[in-house]
């Protein structure tokens, strides 16, 4: 071995590779959200990623990203994602060459390396001066593959920048930033890009009180009617992260941290996934104490990319209160309503924006029809984060979420421009516009909305429409700063809405009303090949096998409100069955037949459904 490694065009990253060998029988694969395993298999994976990272840093002249975390998976997982120069995910023919290096003999690491490396990019010290940036969650066992990418990236000369305990979004944040330069207003007014922990924070909290101060809402004095926001951290690095906002933010938001523990009951019975897939509140809320209107609950996963929130709402007249979710898809109503209200009001180049919104199959049929009727623009994309960010980015202003509350809003440059020549226009000629002005306009405009028994989002625009375009522009701006624009954010995401709902004055329960989902069911089926399915590119029809979307197609005609498609799963080795109706006794009908069709038409494993 030492031999091999001596002749090897990468002779120290021969050696690390050798020294960490591939266990039996595992085979890497670079899926939706990077390697996702049990931990202990991972070493071999994590050394060459930390290889490849700095050839990627070399590559570009730019600091590179690697996270160390398994998301919302239980705490004996882990896994890594890599970060682009952009701050965005990984290019994805550069997955290809991920999980190809991973896979790879151990005699053949080095030869991979040169392939991604070029001609005469070889040698122990090849990537000096690339720079990788390696965070990590609060897993047990993440400290010691942090170690292992580390040692990856020096083992090809290349340089570590520990990013320490961070989120997911908080490590994009750390390379994008790292990378590129800040914007005028970014500097002067809202908080800096400085790539640093500190930097993101300054920029959350400054922005969020720039774009409330805009627009004229008086933080503190909304407290009681926005009431006390319990974050869920589902035990994860969400809750120091979240807990540090709240004391950033203290007196211009009630956050209240739960489920910060320790990482042993990481995503146990708390959680966004916990909460959305299974349509129950996390452990450590209660209906009694924790309901509306004083409190209302946002749950994170466990690398703090995803959020949702739910609520308690007391039954009206009696003892007990329901349990309401507000998932990814009211969030992009909420969001797309307040953006798309702001584009409008600042006016000019700004009003003259493309925005669309982006869901896919997956969002539930009450929600499209909801954007739609109020005029936006709505898009479906394939399931996975990569793929709704890109088809969000067609868009100047592109809003996309998937309904278990992973997303963002993407602001193109151009869009930026326009917005940034508006808002910095409005401060030229009046500086105290950042200070807002009129806020009884704003506030009678958005009661009287409530009042005439409109939802949030009517709030939202009256309140909007009240205001000058001057500050209009102004608090959009102070948006697209707080609104992380590498990736979804949990924490971002959540001061945005909670920024939305102080500016239309609007109780959570508004938010809840937008408008009420269909009844839903998903349900899985094992089958021979599940790759033998293929879909459209937006996954609500099966191309393949064709008998099958006939059956789907003569079974949705039978239903009211019938909705119903199948798709292979990305991540598991099942396909992925949703079914939609009027009632909840008719959508879980329909997802039966459709499950048993399946089965029938597409080789189904096991027991029939
Ligand atoms: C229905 C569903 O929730 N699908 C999830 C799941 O993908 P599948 O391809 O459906 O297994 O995992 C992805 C990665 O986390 C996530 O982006 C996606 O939304
Ligand atoms: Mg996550």
């Amino acid at each position: 071995m030492a031999a091999a490694a001596a002749s090897s065009p990468f002779p120290a990253a021969s050696k690390l590779a050798a020294a960490h060998p591939p266990p039996e029988g595992v085979k890497y694969a670079y899926g939706t959200a990077g390697f996702r395993m049990r931990a202990e298999l991972l070493d071999a994976a994590v050394v060459r990623m930390g290889m490849l990272a700095a050839l990627r840093a070399k590559q570009t002249g730019k600091a590179v990203g690697v996270m160390v975390t398994a998301s919302h998976n239980p705490v004996a997982d882990n896994g890594l994602k890599m970060v682009d120069p952009s701050g965005g995910m990984l290019a994805a023919s550069w997955e290809v060459l991920a999980a190809k290096l991973a896979n790879a003999g151990i005699a053949d690491v080095g030869a991979e390396l040169a392939a991604v490396a070029g001609e005469g990019a070889c040698g122990d010290a090849a990537c000096e001066g690339a720079v990788v940036i390696v965070g990590r969650d609060t897993r047990p066992s993440s400290p010691a593959l942090a170690d292992l990418v580390a040692a990856g990236v020096a083992s090809v000369g290349g340089s570590v920048l520990d990013g320490g305990v961070v989120s997911t979004p908080q490590l994009h944040y750390l390379v994008g930033a790292s990378n590129a330069t800040a914007r005028a207003c970014e500097s002067a007014r809202l908080g800096g890009l400085r790539p640093d922990v500190d930097g993101y924070f300054a920029r959350l909290a400054t922005s969020y009180k720039a774009c409330l101060a805009a627009a004229a809402v008086d933080a503190a004095a909304a407290a009681p009617e926005q009431g006390t926001t319990i974050i869920d951290a589902a035990d994860g690095v969400g809750g120091p992260q979240a807990a540090r906002t709240a004391s950033d933010l203290a007196g211009a938001l009630s956050w209240e941290v739960r489920n910060a523990g320790d990482s042993a009951s990481l995503n146990d019975g708390c959680g966004a996934e916990f909460v959305q897939k299974g349509r129950t509140p996390p452990r450590g809320v209660d209906a009694a104490s924790d309901a509306l209107p004083g409190c209302r609950i946002c749950s994170l996963d466990g690398d703090a990319d995803r959020v949702v929130f739910h609520a308690f709402v007391p039954a009206e007249g009696e003892a007990g209160a329901s349990w309401e979710l507000v998932d990814g898809d009211k969030l992009a109503a909420l969001l797309a309503v307040t953006v798309g209200a702001l584009l409008k009001r600042a006016g000019g180049q700004a009003a003259r924006l493309s925005m669309g919104v982006v869901q896919t199959a997956y969002a539930n049929g009450a929600a499209t029809r909801w954007v739609a009727a109020r005029g936006l623009e709505v898009a479906c994309a394939k399931t996975g984060v990569k793929f709704v960010h890109h088809a969000a980015e067609a868009y100047d202003v592109g809003v996309y979420f998937e309904a278990n509350g992973h997303g963002t809003v993407v602001f193109s440059p151009a869009a930026l421009l326009a917005i940034d020549h508006e808002a910095d226009a409005a401060v030229a000629a009046d500086p105290a516009v950042v200070s807002g002005a009129g806020a009884s306009e704003r506030a009678a405009a958005a009661a009287a909305a409530l009042a005439a028994g409109g939802d949030a989002g009517a709030a939202v625009e009256a309140a909007v429409g009240a205001m000058t375009p001057g500050a209009a522009a102004v608090a959009l701006q102070a948006l697209t700063v707080l609104i992380n624009q590498f990736v979804g954010d949990a924490i971002a995401d959540a001061l945005a809405c909670e920024a939305a709902l102080r500016i239309g004055g609007a109780p959570f329960g508004r938010w809840i009303a937008m408008y009420s989902d269909l009844p839903s069911r998903q349900t899985k089926v094992r089958v021979a090949d599940r790759l033998a399915l293929t879909t459209v590119p937006d996954e609500s029809r099966l191309e393949a096998p064709a008998a099958l979307q006939a059956a789907i197609d003569e079974a949705v005609k039978a239903v009211d409100c019938g909705r119903a498609f199948v798709r292979p799963s990305g991540t598991e080795d099942v396909v992925r069955v949703y079914a939609e109706a009027a009632t909840v006794a008719a959508a879980d009908e329909l997802a039966a037949v459709v499950a048993r069709a399946v089965f029938d038409l597409a080789g189904g494993q096991g027991s029939r459904p």
